[in-house]
């Protein structure tokens, strides 16, 4: 017999805890004299957009599973989960009683995940171990019919697509409301409510520079889309293929017509920016014509290597977006050298973890 997954919310814990991060940052970046920390908090519960699970199988019955850390022979049986959306609840309810009724949907299926947004679109992916046949597909195809969202299989080397492999996201940032497509596997912000907080602070530490903005790590476009109109034009780049084809059509379904974004990696578009390498991915683009007052940073757990580090110490105005203060500590040991933290954020992207995502606005110094 399994054992029910423990809920991991606690809502009557959620204001101490925010309480510990806050004060946790306070302490770890105190070195650097920033503002008064601005807190951004998440709803209590139902805010993550996706979520991935095991499918366990003890004989005809399964079950959504998930593992203690460590233990991958342990499988706790999730029945509700409480921190992603009400639409993965309802799906996961669905879904279940669905592949009990089909063998051929149910059999060797070990993983299911979902992906949702804020206005209610769904993707359902189905991961196999094994081949995904024309019968395999005809039944997909109805199920998909029946829950009323695209459903996608996967095997080794097939991804079978019933009808499309994306979602449609609309955020709403100061009264404005900007689409983006979410594509399966790329990068998305978990927390919808608190990436809306996110941009339109964001929005606001652009207000009154002018000029133009370069971003790294723009994944689909999450930042780049919502602040083009704060600027003259952006030029902003990402290394994955998947997050570039969506940020090209979010340019476009959002009529934005300063903004280009390239599929680059960040140790390649310093070498372009230093006027080091040519790229053809950058053909068209004269970077010695933009007026790059500002760059903003939204980089992986890593931070910033050395280069990017160096690259962006060159612009007066740096946006830090960071998912680990320890890698943004150890490169604003560097940046406030030349700069002063001017705005100090925390968004809650991951309450009831110890995961914190930062915002740091910085200004070069007068003397610098
Ligand atoms: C924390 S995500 C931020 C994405 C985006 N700013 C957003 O809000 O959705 C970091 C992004 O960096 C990209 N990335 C990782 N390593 C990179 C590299 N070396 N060069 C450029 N982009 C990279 C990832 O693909 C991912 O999209």
């Amino acid at each position: 017999m399994s054992e029910i997954f423990p809920d991991p919310i606690n809502p009557a814990e959620y204001d101490t805890q925010l309480a510990e991060k806050k004060a946790r940052l306070n302490s770890l970046f105190a070195e650097f004299a920033p503002p008064a920390l601005e807190v951004h908090d998440s709803a209590v519960s139902h805010y993550r957009l996706r979520a991935e699970f095991r499918l366990w199988h003890e004989g005809d019955r399964c079950f959504y599973a998930m593992f203690e850390p460590g233990n991958r022979k342990k499988a706790y049986e999730v029945r509700e989960f409480n921190i992603a959306s009400p639409l993965i609840n309802e799906l996961m309810h669905k879904l279940l009683a669905e592949i009990h009724t089909s063998e051929l949907l149910r059999r060797r299926l070990f993983q299911v995940e979902f992906l949702t947004t804020l206005n209610g679109d769904a993707l359902i992916t189905l991961i196999y171990h094994k081949k995904l046949d024309d019968a395999w597909e005809g039944e997909a195809r109805e199920l998909q019919e029946r829950l009323g969202f695209p459903i996608i299989g996967r095997s080794r080397k097939q991804k079978v697509v019933l009808e499309r492999d994306y979602v449609t996201e609309v955020l709403k940032v100061d009264g404005k409301e900007f689409s983006y497509r979410q594509i399966e596997g790329g990068f998305t912000q978990p927390n919808g409510e608190v990436n809306q907080k996110m941009l339109s602070w964001a929005r606001s530490a652009s207000e009154g520079i002018g000029g133009d903005l370069v971003e790294l790590y723009c994944g689909n476009g999450n930042f780049s889309v919502a602040m083009a109109e704060k600027f003259d034009r952006v030029l902003a780049t990402e290394i994955s293929k998947t997050s570039v084809n969506a940020a090209q059509v979010n340019i476009a379904d959002n009529k934005i017509d300063n903004l280009i974004i390239a599929r680059l990696s960040s140790e390649e578009f310093v070498q372009a920016l230093r006027g080091e390498r040519k790229f053809t991915r950058l053909e068209g683009v004269d970077l010695t014509s933009y007026d790059f007052r500002t760059v903003l940073v939204d980089p992986p757990r890593a931070g910033l290597d050395d280069e990017s580090v160096k690259q962006t110490a060159g612009y007066d105005n740096i946006i830090y977006i960071s998912c680990n203060p320890d890698t943004l500590h150890a490169n604003l040991t560097e940046l406030c050298k030349t700069h002063d933290i001017v705005r100090f954020a925390m968004f809650d992207q991951f309450p009831y973890t110890h995961h914190i995502e930062t915002g740091v606005v910085l200004k070069r110094k007068a003397t610098a």
